[in-house]
């Protein structure tokens, strides 16, 4: 077999640690720089990028985890698995932004989360038409690209089992599976090309696996690994899962010919597995040991021993990160504010290689050749752990002393009476789910704020007039429920952690999040605790510019755990409630302000659900009752919305019905409707806005599809149940779409209103 090697990371970000590949892409689109121009900005990065593992000394580098967009993107256009409705676009780079964007004849492919993470990857439509065909330039190209500069590259491609299964059967397609013995080919065909050009080593990710696995899916692993590995014209072979176990899958790829396997040893337990397949015992084990989703330092002892135990089981180990670097920021230099305690206790991206080396020399050279970095890890453990506001008795003994009914409202029938006589709105009320758009004016308000160059005064001005301009466009549109258009909020997570204790913020912290879009996730360490209300004098200014009810829009618990990197020392449930309490205290005081609407947002319930169908219930039964006790304070008139977005909803319906929001905006106009159907399934009985039209393009919906899509959520929901509202909030569309596009909804929900 090849070399093995012994430090590696399965991934890397790629947006650029400032960003640049952002800038660049966003420059492209706007026709500011043309594509050689971007090519050279992408190279920089990737060259730069590659000196900087190579000098921190892995000894096997991923490569092809670049991407413009998106990686599964590249593996549809790697396999010609196109949409036909983008042939008509003859340039290749524009084509591929086609299928990613939109353009004014054909949508989008789907987007939709990658596993159980904040990532979002579009997903590939393959019809019976479809006709697979290799298209392997970038691939060969990042490689070569790499080889010249003499590295030890390892081309890393989305596996063929993960690719379907990811993929949506459209036109009458039945299982995707069934499609396999049409692209193992191509596989094959490029395991041969990638060889030619000097690969020693190929990944293949496989993380479908670590989800629900039937015998279909195993059958499927069989015949594919015993092809691909079957093969001896082919670079040696690591087949890599992540996000969880491979279970009843690490036997089945044990017996192929595979010369690697690499597992997730954070978020999943095949290491006792490991040591009994005898099949192991001539192969090699990458280990997953530091954690590429979280940004914690590393317990270099822990994972010595983790490691130590694995010995045993294989041929020889690798040591890696549990997944690709793509979840977490860059570096830790780039925060220059950070206290010195806080940052002892981190690793971001470059740390995180850094431990990965340091774990790699100690089982190489034996502990004692790295004892300096595993005492100063040791210390920094033990500032964390004993740091005094890791622990805040006040809102612990708060919690304890909860009953059961500070999650429970009064019955759901009780408060509809109630919340009608004091809202007073007509039947199909129209609203919006938040944000408006978030303009470079605001953006750039908000940095001049944090550059010193205006102060607060004038900054509170300027959104207040942000907020102003909004109100007056509800009320010129004719909108029943306004918002205030959350022009004061960076993020809707982040907003809120950077006003919580036990929450921390970075300056460059930055995560693709999708395409060109990015986050930066708060850092949860310590204990929750809400000091002042948060959003109440900006709910009350857009209150006192209308007569029209102002919704106060917060996010709910769950959503803010899961867009920000959280503690590992205690359950996320723990967390959760903690959360829950602080944004119970926001509703009761925007309630106490006069605020007779409040919307909590959870786009995030369903992204956090365990991808192993046995964890699912835990998780739903927290998750609902964090919401519920961030929601339950508040009196019977007061009207509680929530939001979802970003998802199938197909498994968590019942939670949904089980949030008892009086009112749920949920996105739907991708998928027709359906939900409500589902919805009815489950005895839902509460006010709902069906998304009627998508808020990811900038196409302006026409009354006539809106007034379509009115009338078949009407076959599924009676009138006095039903609400009108876009998919999602509106933050990253532009002004003349959406004043377009909100006229036309108005106008829809005012025709189907007297046809009634
Ligand atoms: N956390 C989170 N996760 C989420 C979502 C979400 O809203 N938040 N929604 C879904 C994903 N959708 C998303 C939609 C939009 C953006 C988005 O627009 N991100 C912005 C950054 C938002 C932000 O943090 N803005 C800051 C900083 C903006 C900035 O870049 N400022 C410039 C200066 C101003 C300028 O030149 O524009 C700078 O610092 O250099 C602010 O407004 O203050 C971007 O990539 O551009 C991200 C995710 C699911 N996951
Ligand atoms: C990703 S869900 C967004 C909800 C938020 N209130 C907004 O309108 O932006
Ligand atoms: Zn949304």
């Amino acid at each position: 077999m090849s070399t093995r090697f012994t430090a590696t990371v399965l991934g890397t970000p790629r947006i650029g640690p400032r960003r640049e590949l952002k800038k660049a892409v966003e420059s492209y689109w706007a026709g500011r720089i043309d594509a050689a121009a971007l090519a050279a900005a992408a190279r920089t990065l990737r060259e730069q990028q590659f000196g900087e593992l190579r000098d921190a000394g892995l000894d096997s580098i991923p490569v092809n985890t670049f991407s413009y967009y998106d990686h599964v993107l590249d593996t549809a256009v790697l396999l010609g698995a196109l949409p036909a409705r983008f042939d008509a676009i003859t340039d290749d780079l524009d084509r591929y932004f086609a299928a990613a964007r939109g353009n004014d004849i054909a949508a989008p492919l789907e987007m939709t989360k990658w596993f159980d993470t904040n990532y979002h990857y579009l997903v590939p439509e393959i019809s019976p038409n479809t006709t697979f065909s290799l298209n392997p330039a970038k691939v060969l190209a990042e490689l070569n690209e790499a080889l010249a500069l003499d590295l030890p590259a390892r081309p890393v491609l989305v596996g063929p089992v993960t690719f379907l299964l990811l993929s949506k059967p459209v036109d009458g397609s039945g299982a995707l599976l069934d499609r396999l013995d049409e692209i193992v080919p191509l596989y094959v065909d490029l395991l041969a090309q990638l060889k030619a050009a000097g690969a020693q080593w190929v990944q293949i990710d496989e993380p479908a696996l670590v989800g629900d696995l039937d015998d279909a899916i195993l059958a499927a692993v069989d015949r594919t690994y015993r092809t691909l590995a079957g093969t001896t014209d082919r670079p040696a072979m690591l087949v890599a899962s992540y996000f969880g176990e491979l279970g009843a899958a690490l036997p089945v790829l044990a017996a192929t010919e595979i010369d690697a396997v690499a597992v997730d040893l954070v978020a999943g337990k095949d290491s006792d597995a490991l040591a009994s397949i005898p099949a192991m015992a001539d192969k090699l084990i990458v280990a997953g040991v530091v954690d590429g989703r979280n940004i914690w330092r590393t317990d270099l002892d822990a994972s010595l021993a983790t490691l130590g135990t694995l010995l045993g089981s294989a041929g020889s180990i690798a040591v890696s990160t549990s997944c690709s670097l793509l979840h977490v920021p860059y570096t830790l230099v780039a925060e220059t504010e950070l206290d010195d305690r806080l940052r002892s206790w981190l690793a971001f991206g470059s740390e995180k290689v850094g431990e990965v080396v340091t774990l790699a020399a100690a089982l190489n050279a034996g502990p004692e050749s790295v004892s300096d970095t595993l005492a100063a890890s040791r210390a920094a453990l033990q500032t964390r752990a004993s740091d005094p506001r890791l622990h805040n008795d006040a809102v612990r003994n708060r919690l304890a002393a909860l009953g059961p009914d500070a999650a429970t409202r009064t019955p759901a029938a009780d408060r509809r009476a109630l919340q009608a006589e004091r809202l007073g709105l007509p039947s199909l009320p129209t609203t919006t789910i938040g944000s408006y758009p978030q303009t470079s004016q605001i953006r750039i308000a908000r940095a001049a704020l944090r550059k010193g160059e205006i102060d607060q005064a004038e900054y509170v001005r300027r959104m207040q007039a942000e907020i102003a301009d909004v109100i007056a466009l509800q009320e010129k549109l004719g909108i029943d429920v306004l918002v205030h258009g959350e022009p004061e909020r960076n993020d809707m997570v982040q907003y809120f952690a950077e006003q919580l204790d036990g929450f921390f913020a970075t300056a460059n912290g930055w995560v693709q999040s999708y395409g060109s879009r990015c986050v930066r996730p708060p850092i949860l360490f310590g204990d929750v605790v809400r000091q002042h209300p948060m959003t109440v004098e900006w709910i009350t200014y857009a209150q006192s510019l209308t007569s029209k009810p102002v919704k106060g829009m917060l996010t709910g618990p769950v959503t803010i755990l899961a867009w920000s990197f959280v503690r590992d020392d205690q359950p996320l449930a723990d967390s959760a409630r903690q959360v829950a309490l602080a944004i119970r205290d926001e509703t009761v005081d925007l309630q106490a302000a006069g605020v007779g609407i409040v919307q909590v947002d959870e786009p995030a319930l369903r992204e956090l659900l365990p991808l192993r169908s046995a964890d699912k219930p835990a998780y739903l039964d927290w998750a609902v009752g964090a919401f519920r006790l961030s929601t339950a304070g508040v009196d019977e008139t007061t009207q509680i919305h929530t939001h979802l977005c970003y998802s199938e909803f197909g498994e968590v319906i019942g939670a949904i019905a089980g949030l008892d929001a009086d009112v749920t905006s949920i996105e739907a106009a991708r998928s027709h409707m359906e939900v409500l159907d589902d919805l009815n399934a489950v005895g839902f009985d509460l006010g709902v806005g069906p998304g009627v039209y998508d808020i990811h393009s900038p196409r302006v919906p026409s009354v006539e599809e809106i007034v379509a899509s009115l009338r078949s959520a009407l076959e599924a929901v009676p009138v006095e149940r039903l609400w009108v509202n876009p998919d999602c909030g509106l933050k990253t569309r532009g002004t003349a779409e959406v004043e377009a596009s909100l006229k036309n909804l108005v106008e829809a929900a005012a025709q189907v209103r007297t046809s009634l």
